[in-house]
């Protein structure tokens, strides 16, 4: 049995992985540090967090090592919600794809800036605890439309096609 292993506790992130690698691969959830700020504030850092963490799962010997990593780009006109993956092999090769983005309304978009993390803005906002394990922040700003775990889950299999277009893996 191949094995992936996501860089993360959050089931919402775990559940978008096991979605799409289904029962070709052992799916599970190990912390990895992203090497960013617990809040990333551009597209570049939310990158790098996400490809930090897929490398360190390699490193620690992981077949097959998934970052995902959510984020804020700020614009002149707003605030964005940005989302990026990387999957990482155990020969070196690296992937990565990014996610859906939406604007946040100005009342979250203010304290993101004033250093709040979204994760705590949003469940004040939404009033409800740990949305960031749920549904997200996506997920209450579309009415449930797209949820978190969806949303990575596109970007998951954006990694995981790569990763089959490019390795003679089956
Ligand atoms: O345990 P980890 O894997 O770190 O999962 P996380 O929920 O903290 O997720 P990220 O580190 O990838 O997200 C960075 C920050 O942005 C917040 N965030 C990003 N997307 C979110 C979403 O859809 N809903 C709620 N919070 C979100 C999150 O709470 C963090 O403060
Ligand atoms: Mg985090």
């Amino acid at each position: 049995m191949h094995t992936v292993v996501v860089g993360s506790k959050n089931p919402a992130k775990i559940n978008a992985v096991r979605e799409v690698f289904k029962d070709d691969f052992a799916v599970t959830g190990k912390e990895a540090p992203s090497a960013v700020s617990d809040q990333p504030v551009s597209d570049e850092e939310t990158r790098t967090g996400a490809i930090n963490r897929a490398r360190y799962l390699v490193e620690k010997g992981a077949e097959i090592g998934i970052g995902l990593e959510g984020g804020v780009i700020d614009t002149e006109e707003e605030m964005l919600l940005c989302n990026w993956g990387s999957l990482a092999t155990r020969s070196g090769d690296i992937y990565v794809a990014g996610g859906a983005r939406i604007p946040l309304p100005e009342e979250i978009a203010a304290k993101v800036r004033n250093g709040e993390e979204l994760g705590k803005v949003i469940d004040e906002y939404a009033n409800q605890t740990d949305v960031r394990k749920g549904e997200g922040t996506i997920g209450i700003l579309t009415r449930g439309m797209v949820s978190r775990s969806e949303m990575f889950s596109h970007v998951v299999k954006l990694l995981y096609g790569q990763f089959l277009y490019n390795e003679d893996f089956f």
